[in-house]
Parts: C-alpha cells; structure tokens; sequence
C-alpha cells in the first residue's frame, strides 16, 4: 500500500470522528419541528451494543470501544442543540428541507463501522504515550482539510476524548 500521505497515524481516527459529526446538521434538520427528540436512548444503546460487537470480532476491546462511541454521541448531541438554539434565535438560518432520519442514520451506521476499524487499527499508537500530540495534528490536519467551523471543531475534540489509553 502507499504512504499514507498524512503526518498522524491518527488522521483516520480524527477524520471519521468528523465526518460523523457533520451528520449531526443533518439529524437536526431532521428532527427540527417534529416530535422526535435530539436524545434517543433507544438508538444510542443500539449504536453502543453494534460497535462493542463490532469491537469483539476484530480483536478490539469492546469496552474501550463503548466508551470512544459514548463521546461520539455526546458531541453529536452538543452540535444538535447549539444548532436548535441557533434556529430558534434566528428562525431565517433554519432548515428549509427534512432529511429522512433513517438514511442519515444508514450513512452513521457506515462511518461506525469505518471508526471502530480505525480505532481498531491504531491500538499501539493509541498506547503510546505520543498519542496526544498525534490527536492534535490529527485534529489541526481535519481543520484544515475539511475547514468545519468552530462549534463542530470543538465538538470533534470532545469526540476524541477517550481515543489515547493513557
Ligand atoms: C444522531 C442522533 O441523535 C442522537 C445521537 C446519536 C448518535 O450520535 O449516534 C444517537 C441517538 C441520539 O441520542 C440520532 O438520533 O440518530
């Protein structure tokens, strides 16, 4: 295989974690006006219970994998509401369209699948104890690739809290 061409070990990590979040714009706007709730326990725990299944077949360790997802789903929940409180003070900046929340949860279910082999993957880098400064130049390497804004930069931090074991 060639070079990765990124400087982390870490970039696939920090890049799917972002690319997950940008589907909280669209589970927003999904839910945006309707009944359905930006927390679903319900499908948490199924998110939570697939990638743990997911862990134990390629040798990862389900628990440190719960608790990577955990995260995930935390920061997708701090961009929901920071958007909810953006249309709701300005009502002009709200969705015009409705995505079908079933498909952007198939397209969340595909990134899950992708990250739990990524965390999978990097399990030495993660161990050792350059695994911080990894993360941030995984993190600063996404900014720059993907220039998310500030509210889903922090969130994608937050995301990756518990990506380095120590
Ligand atoms: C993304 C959603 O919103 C919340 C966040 C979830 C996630 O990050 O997987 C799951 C359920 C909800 O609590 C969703 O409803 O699918």
């Amino acid at each position: 295989a060639p070079a990765s061409p990124w400087s982390s070990p870490l970039h696939p990590v920090a890049s799917l974690a972002a690319e997950r979040l940008a589907t909280a714009d669209l589970v927003a706007a999904a839910k945006w006006g309707t009944d359905s709730p930006i927390d679903d326990p319900a499908r948490e725990q199924v998110v939570l219970d697939t990638v743990a299944a997911q862990a134990q077949r390629i040798g990862a360790d389900p628990d440190e994998v719960r608790r990577i997802f955990r995260d995930q789903i935390e920061a997708n929940k701090v961009v929901q509401r920071a958007l909810y409180a953006r249309w709701t003070a300005h009502p002009e900046q709200a969705p015009t369209t409705k995505p079908d929340l079933n498909v952007v949860r198939q397209t969340i279910n595909r990134i899950n699948t992708d990250l739990v082999q990524a965390v999978a993957d990097t399990t030495p880098e993660r161990t050792a104890l350059t695994c911080r400064p990894e993360l941030t130049v995984a993190v600063i390497e996404v900014h720059h690739e993907k220039h998310p804004d500030l509210l889903h930069t922090k969130a994608l931090v937050r995301s990756l809290e518990s990506v380095c074991r120590s």
